[in-house]
């Protein structure tokens, strides 16, 4: 199947797989065409800033409404647990990547709860899953009453097969569905592997640039929301949710991706990395990473967020008598790290793709040994760091680990010793 898109971030879409099934002139028609229902889907409080305000509205074959009741879905792999007063260690922490089933797992089935901060009902922080799956969602749709997710496929393309039409999204590439939205996940090949971001507090924004100016970093025709596409089935469908950090399931009768039309700002996109617009210094010092920002979930606290993702792709070095990988740092956000495929350049082993790190607020990282070295070596010639996809989820709320985090044998033991036999300094 063709997949079509409309370009922009945060629109106002319009888009009809039928021609004649959105209204004109009003949202909520006495007798909507063809017999359709109305239904408004809202992704922020009625009344939130006209700026900041986001819903759409779908026109349908049947309300949504039109379901029983749900009731624990048996997988508990998937948390949302992360209250303030559990323990957890301020260690650096670094995991292998998660292997791909040996059975048939689909995309729900292979969801893993890695990490996250804040609370689901507080709607601070967000989750961090890893998913790994060999086959295509069947008869099973998924929505998130928790959050919106931000997918980062790390290997195999998958399909989100949306109410609002369907995105295409191979590696390199990221998506968000919005907080609500029904989905069904599909692979184009044989595998699948990935991350998301299950994302609590303000829908992801593109960031103010400030002196950069009016263009730069991601931009936003760059991003892409499927045009309106549903699909007339009647089987048994079983329509899963997360709510209140848990897994919830239902029996339908029929697929619920019946939306026939919809409009509005509230609408899943996807974005190609390989898009970005790379900013970098061209005199002297490494930059905060803040100018890598794709996407930013804000506090209200100005400038602070609760989630930014930020990518470090290819890019050209050339800061004169400057020290070019990321310096040593304490950081008072806290950074978990995934690596899209290549290598990281502070990292010169033990950092996979697939694989994940963990660097809570206020403790000490850096480049390993082995890079600094290098690093320290270099002949200062314009470099290209090329072949490589690394991002961070960046939170001013300290990140937990889950408890499989922590027991699972992904979980590296030796992380520390990277940093352990740095010479001391010898003082004249
Ligand atoms: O820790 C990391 O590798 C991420 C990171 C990269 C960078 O260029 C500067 C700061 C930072 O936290
Ligand atoms: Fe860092």
């Amino acid at each position: 199947m063709t997949e079509n898109y409309l370009s922009g971030f945060g629109n106002e879409f319009a888009s009809e797989a039928v021609t004649g099934a959105l209204p004109k002139g009003r949202n909520s028609p006495q007798r909507p065409a063809y017999g359709l229902y109305a239904e408004q889907f809202s992704g922020t409080a009625f009344t939130a800033p006209r700026d900041q305000n986001r819903r759409s509205w779908f026109y349908r074959m049947r309300p949504s409404a039109q379901h029983g009741i749900f009731k624990p879905f048996g997988h508990d792999k998937v948390t949302s647990g992360f209250q303030s007063d559990v323990t957890f260690p301020p260690n650096r922490l670094r995991w292998n990547a998660l292997p791909f089933p040996k059975t048939p797992i689909d995309w729900v089935d292979g969801l893993r709860t890695i990490a996250g901060n804040g609370s689901v009902n507080g709607l601070s922080g967000f989750a961090i899953h890893l998913y790994a799956a060999n086959i295509s969602m069947k008869d099973r749709i998924f929505f998130c009453a928790d959050g919106e997710l931000l997918f980062v496929p790390q290997a195999g393309t998958i399909t989100l097969v949306t109410e609002m039409g369907r995105l295409e999204v191979p590696p390199n590439h990221i998506a968000v569905v919005p907080r609500g939205l029904k989905f069904r996940v599909e692979l184009k090949e044989d595998q699948a592997r990935g991350y998301i971001c299950e994302n609590y507090g303000a829908p992801f924004a593109l960031p103010d640039l400030g002196p950069i100016g009016s263009n730069g970093l991601a931009n936003a025709r760059d991003f892409e929301t499927p045009i309106a596409a549903f699909e007339d089935v009647e089987r048994p469908t079983e329509l899963i949710q997360k709510f209140s950090g848990k897994l919830w399931s239902t029996q339908l009768d029929h697929s619920p991706l019946d939306a026939i039309a919809w409009h509005g700002n509230n609408a899943p996109y996807r974005y190609d990395l390989n898009r970005f617009n790379t900013i970098g210094t061209i005199s002297y010092d490494h930059p905060d990473p803040s100018i890598f920002t794709v996407l930013t979930s804000q506090t209200t606290a100005p400038g602070t967020a609760n989630c930014d993702f930020v990518i470090f792709p290819p890019r050209w070095l050339v800061g004169e008598d400057t020290f070019r990988p990321p310096w040593f740092h304490r950081n008072v956000m806290s950074e978990y790290m995934g690596l899209i495929h290549g290598a990281y350049d502070a990292k010169a082993g033990g950092f996979e793709p697939g694989g994940s790190s963990l660097h809570n607020c206020m403790n000490a990282h850096g480049p390993d040994l082995e890079s600094t070295n290098k690093a320290m070596a270099a002949e200062l010639a314009p470099q290209k760091i090329d072949g490589t996809m690394a991002f961070m989820f960046e939170s001013c709320f300290p990140i937990q680990p889950t408890e499989w985090a922590l027991d699972t044998p992904l979980l590296q033991n030796d992380y520390d010793d990277c940093w352990k036999n740095f010479p001391k300094a010898e003082l004249p």
